[in-house]
């Protein structure tokens, strides 16, 4: 869950949280609408037959196929929290051994059965725990000296698409002991509901199965993961008010369980979990944590909706995974990996409580956290993901999403070791554009100002500043082209900020927008000849035909494109999110895709591709969709056109936006293959497009 300030399309109206993205701000959501629910206070029969069957005094061996309590053989080595890592220590096969992750067909390797009976060594340390998956990664130390905490590298050289590794997650708030969980109401208790599932199952190990893997497992995790997107020096300051909310809730949360769990005659074997070691695990989950949006027709999602209807959204819950392996990835804002989860979470399947002991019980599957390159990436280069897709934002609001996780982004473009295309500036002259590098903000440049404003429920509202970019040593920004001087870092620093803060030009763009996509772009009959790099033209040529729009996205002379596009994209986003019926207006194909691929042409642009006419070089066009397929939103923002414009009769759009799902997910390589998305895409209609019937 994150919830980006970037925007995308929902069908929930529901901000989007990429597999790429961290969860790290989802815990902050007040209820508008408090609300009692004494009838929560009990958890259902269902979760103990689960905590008793698996957990308690009684032993199981998780790789013994013989004992009923272990998983059903179709789930293979996809079973309750035992990590790939001890099954490669278990066994020789090759489909449960992360080595075999390059030689094999991934998605089958990971569904592969794993069946030796032999008895698991439980990992106890770090190093025991990643040592199978060495020649996959490494874990380092940071080679930036002013960092202190440990990146993971590539142990080999990978080539775009290819899975990087995989690891079950050790915590999933769709596992079913955690799915049976009836979170405590928000306004008694500010944790999130996703997080209080996670907690819950860490707690049902504890209490009832100390001594097993699991249990085992998850203090190693809690030993090993990082907390400091909560309790670093910079998080502290920013997050004061959610720390205290917490430290409350935390208490709250704790006492509740407790008391459910002691109604109940089911004997606890382990201690309870101490309120400071609940704490440090829910910082540990925010700072580390991997979600996505539930699907629509998981009961989770369905029984988060029908809370929602009381509590005005806030109570909306993801699928929250957690890994180890999958917690070390750094951030980057020019990321070469993404994370997706496998397989996908389909509804509605719920643990089933077997009816006696030698029945199988019905396991949900076992969520794996999948990385895959999007880059080729070299040995002993670090892997890094998009803990948000905020690739296409100005340098400062996107230093300012990541400053709330916690820490001053030092990613090869923050830190100015690769041009910062977020500062690239258009040439009038010659239509080319200049980009500067991006100078690095060290996290002791981050003031935090509060004002003693309050929000809505009292909370302070904290102000965080940067010193300009104009302020340090950057230099003057000169066409990439003809060298004609564009902008000096200040004259840039003042046209951003004039785009992004000015409500009046807000206002006044969202008309020009409208009528910009109605009149210049080509009209929908033409979406054949429409593709990927013509769109990186929308800023530099299409809007700059209307004068009116080109005058407001110049200032003083300066076009920042980071910005101007920005201001373009929120227009288009709030014309179709808030008005529906303009999908059925002549500007709803090209406003769409431009909504969908503007931003991330814009990247491409920036950073080097050449943007030629419409269609045309196949080559180059390729090149264009898979720079915009790198990256979840896309796909995101695709399915939810997909299915508004079937929703509303629109044939030819709706098919257009399953080929290019189909399309980008091929280009994903194996992520899309596995996550399930291309079928999504494929299923959604039937070849050929005449025999396409809309229910
Ligand atoms: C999910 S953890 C990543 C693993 C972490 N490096 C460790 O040693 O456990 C997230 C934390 O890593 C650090 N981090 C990740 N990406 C970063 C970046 N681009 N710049 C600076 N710090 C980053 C921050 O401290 C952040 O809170």
């Amino acid at each position: 869950m994150t919830r980006p300030e970037q925007p995308t399309l929902t069908s929930s109206g529901h901000s989007h949280v990429s597999a790429a993205a961290l969860h790290s701000l989802s815990g902050h959501r007040r209820p508008s609408t408090l609300k009692s629910q004494d009838a929560a206070d009990d958890l259902d029969r269902e979760l103990f037959a689960f905590a008793f069957a698996f957990g308690g005094s009684r032993s199981w061996d998780p790789t013994d196929t013989d004992d009923p309590r272990s998983p059903p053989a179709h789930l293979g080595a996809i079973h309750r929290r035992r990590p790939r890592s001890l099954a490669a220590l278990s066994t020789s096969s090759m489909d449960s051994d992360p080595k075999a992750m390059d030689q094999t067909d991934q998605p089958s390797a990971i569904a592969a059965a794993a069946t030796s009976k032999a008895a698991p060594k439980v990992p106890n340390s770090l190093e025991e725990y990643l040592a199978p998956y060495a020649h996959l990664v490494a874990l380092q130390t940071h080679p930036n000296p002013s960092r202190s905490d440990r990146v993971l590298v590539a142990a080999k050289d990978f080539a775009p698409g290819e899975v990087l590794f995989s690891e079950p997650a050790l915590l999933d708030s769709a596992h079913g002991i955690a799915q049976e969980f009836q979170p405590v109401p928000m306004d008694e208790c500010f944790i999130a509901h996703d997080y209080q599932r996670m907690l819950f199952e860490f707690i049902a190990n504890q209490v009832y199965s100390p001594d097993s893997p699991n249990t085992t497992l998850l203090h190693l995790a809690t030993r090993s993961l990082s907390t400091d997107g909560m309790t670093s020096d910079l998080a502290a300051k920013i997050n004061a008010d959610r720390l205290a909310d917490y430290a409350a809730g935390i208490k709250v949360f704790r006492e509740k369980v407790k008391k459910r769990l002691s109604r109940r005659a089911v004997k606890m074997v382990g201690p309870f979990p101490t309120q400071d070691s609940l704490l440090q695990l829910l910082y540990m989950i925010e700072t580390n944590v991997h979600a996505e949006e539930l699907p629509e027709a998981h009961p989770l999602a369905a029984s988060s909706r029908r809370q929602s209807d009381d509590a005005d959204d806030e109570q909306e819950e993801d699928h929250c995974a957690l890994g180890l392996v999958a917690s070390m990835p750094d951030h980057s804002c020019v990321p070469n990996a993404q994370v997706c989860f496998f397989p996908r979470l389909t509804g509605p399947k719920r643990y089933t409580p077997p009816a006696s002991d030698d029945e199988d019980a019905d396991i949900p599957e076992h969520t794996h956290l999948l990385f895959t390159a999007l880059r080729p990436i070299q040995a002993g280069e670090p892997i890094a993901i998009a803990y948000q897709e905020n690739s296409c934002l100005p340098t400062h609001s996107r230093r300012m999403q990541l400053v709330r996780r916690g820490f001053a982004c030092n990613c090869p473009m923050c830190a100015g070791q690769v041009p910062d295309f977020a500062r690239a500036v258009a040439c009038v002259h010659c239509g080319g554009v200049g980009v500067p590098s991006s100078v690095p903000v060290s996290p002791q440049d981050v003031e935090v100002v509060d004002d003693g404003l309050e929000d809505e429920y009292g909370d302070p509202i904290v102000d965080i500043q940067f010193p300009p970019v104009s302020a340090s040593s950057a230099s003057d920004i000169h066409c990439a082209s003809c060298s004609t001087l564009l902008a000096t870092p200040a004259q840039l620093d003042l046209a951003q900020d004039r785009l992004l803060t000015d409500p009046e030009i807000r206002m006044q763009a969202l008309t020009r927008v409208l009528d910009v996509f109605s009149h210049h772009i080509p009209s929908p009959t033409a979406s054949e000849g429409l593709c990927a790099r013509s769109l990186a033209h929308v800023i530099t040529s299409d809007c700059a035909k209307d004068p009116e729009l080109a005058a407001l996205l110049t200032v003083d002379g300066v076009t920042p494109l980071s910005a101007a596009h920005w201001l373009v994209y929120d227009a288009v986003r709030r014309v179709l999110y808030f008005d529906s019926d303009a999908l059925d207006r002549d500007m709803h194909l090209p406003a769409v895709m431009y909504l969908v691929a503007s931003n991330y042409a814009t990247i491409a642009l920036a950073t080097g591709g050449a943007p030629g006419g419409v269609g045309g070089d196949e080559e180059e066009d390729r090149k264009w969709t898979r720079t915009i397929a790198w990256n979840g939103d896309v796909l995101h923002n695709l399915k939810w056109l997909m299915k508004t414009a079937r929703a509303r009769g629109h044939v030819a759009l709706a098919q257009w936006a399953a080929d290019r799902g189909v399309e980008a997910s091929e280009v994903m390589g194996v992520a899309g293959k596995t996550s399930g998305v291309e079928d999504e895409f494929k299923g959604v209609f039937s070849r050929p497009r005449e025999s396409i019937v809309f229910t």
